[in-house]
């Protein structure tokens, strides 16, 4: 049977690997260093139901990775390289599926990865990391599997065993398509939540009608012109969105929590992405959305004034 190897065994890979396991998959971590040496508990998911589920799944390291038979890439999109590059044995027949938000990765993971059929998975389950080993699934949706390049659309079989895992699962050849509506979605919500440090669902009250009319304008043009022929009506856009905030209402996104925490954001991927393909078209907000949580971003890096230097 084929092992399914998580690589990014945090809030959403394990999540999936649980649900995996569930349906008797087999199931991998590929783990960061920090956990070397270090005794991995088995991994405890708190399904939607409340009810705790264990999981036995096997540790790997970068070295164990001549045996990965199928790849699942679940870290944030600004560690994706780097954690690719230190699987040097990979082979070159493994598939390597991209989960992470935001877009603008494909064409470095192509170069890296000249020969493995590469595909995307534009995820839209909920999932939140309590502490290492112990994630809550905090939402269910669709979820679309497509080819990244010609090797990736032999591997379209995989939606079977997904699907019966993670539930509404589909295969889009257009694959980008599905990536740009999320990312629609995201460029409106994260940015916004993010530096006003709000939860979804405040995005509704009457102070942030003005700034998400705009906002959801500048996306939608953004996105429209790369989506072309393809391209939703902005009543369907608007509604979705809509859709969205009001179902998570009461989460905070995951730019938000990471601003909060003092971690880097996937900004560059989902704002950035945006005003690099405005190609003159005006986005304002979005580039001041940008700015601030760059700002923002760098000045956690700093060290405060005054604050002593570590030896
Ligand atoms: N959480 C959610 O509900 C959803 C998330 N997404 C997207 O999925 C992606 C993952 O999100 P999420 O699970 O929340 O993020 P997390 O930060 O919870 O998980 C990312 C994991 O990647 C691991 N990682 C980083 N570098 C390496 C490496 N070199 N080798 C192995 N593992 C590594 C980290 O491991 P360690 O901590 O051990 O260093 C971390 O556990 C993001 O792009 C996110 O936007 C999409 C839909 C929903
Ligand atoms: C849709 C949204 C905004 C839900 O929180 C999300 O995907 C995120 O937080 O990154």
């Amino acid at each position: 049977m084929m092992e399914w190897t998580i690589l990014g065994a945090g809030a959403l890979g394990c999540v999936i690997a649980g649900q995996l396991h569930q349906k008797g998959e087999q199931v991998g971590f590929m783990l960061s260093e920090r956990h070397r040496g270090h005794f991995h508990p088995k991994l405890d998911l708190i399904t939607l139901s409340g009810s705790h589920q264990l999981i036995n799944s096997q540790p790997r390291f970068p070295e164990h990775s001549r045996k990965v038979e199928c790849l699942l890439v679940f870290t944030k999109a600004y560690n994706v390289l780097d954690a690719l590059k230190e699987l040097r044995h990979l082979p070159k027949s493994t598939p390597v599926i991209l989960f992470n938000n935001g877009m603008g990765l494909t064409e470095q993971v192509k170069a890296l990865l000249p020969d493995n059929p590469l595909l995307a998975g534009v995820c839209n389950h909920g999932a939140m990391k309590e502490q290492d080993w112990l994630v809550r699934h905090t939402g269910k949706g669709e979820t679309w599997l497509g080819p990244l390049n010609e090797a990736g659309k032999a591997w379209a079989h995989l939606v079977k065993p997904l699907a019966a895992a993670l539930g509404h699962t589909e295969w889009g050849d257009d694959i980008a398509l599905h990536q740009r509506r999320k990312l629609a979605v995201n460029a409106v919500m994260n940015p916004l939540t993010a530096c006003n440090n709000i939860s979804n669902g405040q995005l509704l009250e009457p102070r942030f009608s003005e700034v998400l009319e705009q906002l959801t304008d500048e996306v939608y043009q953004v996105i429209a012109r790369l989506d072309g022929n393809d391209a939703e009506t902005k009543e369907a856009y608007r509604r979705r969105l809509h859709q969205v905030i009001e179902q998570t209402a009461t989460n905070s996104s995951s730019m938000q929590q990471d601003l909060a925490c003092g971690r880097k954001t996937e900004i560059d991927y989902i704002s950035g992405y945006m005003l690099t393909h405005a190609d003159g078209l005006p986005v304002p907000v979005s580039q001041q959305l940008y700015d601030e949580i760059k700002k923002r971003e760098d000045s956690m890096q700093r060290p405060a004034p005054g604050a002593k230097r570590q030896a």
